[in-house]
């Protein structure tokens, strides 16, 4: 999905991806020394920060790239090889950043190169704020490796060509899956572990010493292994708490609509509570399968906040349930629902220093995935709402339409939808109608690990 972006920085920094042949040993800049002082160690170096580039025209390839963990470094002409010239029928996505593309490494392209698919993404060439996103990727996601982040394979600096490239994650990004774009509903704990494997991420990159603040928190960032476990990439705007000291480093506010912290929307302070409120949007979205955002063409200002909307029925047990996503059928743990809307309540809180942090949140996600009082009603099939955000109205059973009784309930609770060409949208969603998997199939079909603390 391409980002709604709602104020872009184009950092122009000064470095350039050609060798630099003239580099002197010493220089008077002190982000240089510090990078030559690390290109020549040996042992393991000490992380290198997205300040050290700022104010110099060193650049990646101007030493070894000690400091990066199993980075490999790809010439343009291998990543076309590998995605067969970027055709058509390898590709995955576009995003803000530029298109995704499906390929294939093994040694023969790199000794030591694993056999596996990749996904291998370009710089838009005439987009503006490609470099220090690419820069930002390599910088952090080559020194930084956890199990819930993205695991950056290689790069490619040529000329003014920038492409990354990542393991590939075989289920696509949560998005699609959240709202329905494939597959059928996500089931409760499916959920709880896409959540708790998000913050476990989110988590590591707040306990650095400088925190990385990843600022770009939604679920088309957050992707998906075959077995469901999440993964963050898209690293374009995340922060590595250097650039805060740097002169250089402009307060614009950055994230996508609905998903940034409302005092860092005021104010441009970033902190690792900026990430929590974030997480918070997502954890309701989850809740609802509902967007942060939702438009609509028939209510006076066209737009409504999934958070503002919600917040005041997160706390109130007797309402909480109208706004669970009703194509989870009632199969979740009741206890469950109400400890992650709780957790939600205070992620979202309006003031940073009330919000939990991350480690608490995983502590807290952590049990709800051991709650398995889940009922499990009849097999049904679900058909999804266009988008899913404009309320869960239609429900298809034996072939029935019906309008559920939430629909009836939101739309008196002032939850707009759209009316036009509403007996149409139902038959083409009766077409593409999807299976709603209980947790209980799921667990079967993908082993017991599916649900399991692994890390
Ligand atoms: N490592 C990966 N494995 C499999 N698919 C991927 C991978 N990385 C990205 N994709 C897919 O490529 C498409 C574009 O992703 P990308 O991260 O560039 O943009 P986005 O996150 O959708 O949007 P934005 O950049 O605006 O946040 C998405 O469909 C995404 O699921």
């Amino acid at each position: 999905m391409k980002a709604m972006r709602f104020s872009w920085k184009n950092i122009c920094l000064p470095i350039s991806c050609m060798n630099d042949t003239n580099l002197k040993k010493t220089t008077t800049n002190p982000s240089k020394d510090r990078l030559l002082l690390l290109s020549r160690q040996t042992s393991v170096p000490s992380r290198v920060y997205l300040s050290d580039f700022s104010n110099s025209t060193i650049s990646l390839n101007d030493f070894s790239n000690s400091f990066l963990t199993d980075i490999h470094i790809f010439t343009l002409e291998e990543l076309k090889t590998i995605t067969q010239d970027f055709s058509k029928h390898n590709y995955l996505g576009e995003g803000g950043f530029g298109e995704v593309y499906k390929g294939f490494v093994d040694d023969s392209l790199k000794t030591g190169l694993k056999a596996q698919p990749v996904a291998v993404k370009a710089l838009k060439r005439e987009g503006g704020q490609g470099h220090r996103e690419w820069l930002a990727e390599v910088i952090i996601l080559g020194q930084l490796k956890h199990p819930h982040l993205v695991n950056l394979i290689g790069y490619c600096c040529e000329d003014d060509h920038r492409l990354l490239v990542y393991e590939y994650m075989e289920r696509g990004n949560l998005e699609d899956h959240l709202f329905q774009k494939y597959g059928g509903a996500l089931p409760w704990l499916t959920r709880v572990k896409i959540l708790l494997g998000a913050a476990k991420g989110l988590d590591f990159l707040h306990k650095g010493k400088k925190p990385v603040i990843y600022r770009d928190f939604k679920p088309s960032n957050i992707l998906l292994s075959s077995d469901y476990s999440s993964k963050l990439s898209d690293f374009g705007l995340a922060t590595d708490g250097s650039e805060a000291e740097d002169s250089n480093f402009t307060k614009s506010v950055m994230g996508t609509e609905g998903y940034a912290a409302p005092e860092y929307i005021s104010t441009g302070n970033l902190t690792t509570m900026s990430d929590v409120f974030s997480f918070g949007v997502v954890l309701l979205e989850m809740l609802t399968a509902r967007k942060a955002v939702e438009k609509y063409r028939s209510s006076q200002r066209g737009r409504r906040s999934l958070v503002e909307w919600a917040r005041p029925m997160l706390k109130d047990p007797n309402k909480l349930e109208r706004i669970i996503d009703p194509s989870l059928e009632g199969r979740y743990s009741l206890e469950g629902i109400r400890k992650a809307a709780s957790l939600a309540y205070q992620c979202l809180s309006h003031n940073p220093k009330s919000r939990p942090t991350m480690t608490t949140v995983v502590k807290t996600l952590g049990p709800i995935l051991d709650l398995k009082d889940i009922q499990n009603g009849p097999f049904v099939y679900i058909v999804p709402v266009a988008g899913a955000n404009e309320g869960h109205d239609v429900k298809c059973k034996d072939g029935d339409v019906k309008v559920t009784k939430e629909e009836t309930e939101k739309e008196a609770k002032g939850c707009p939808r759209h009316r036009a060409g509403r007996r149409k949208r139902r038959k083409h969603r009766a077409m593409k109608s999807r299976a709603v998997y209980s947790d209980t199939t799921l667990y079967k079909s993908l082993g017991t690990s599916l649900y399991t603390q692994a890390e």
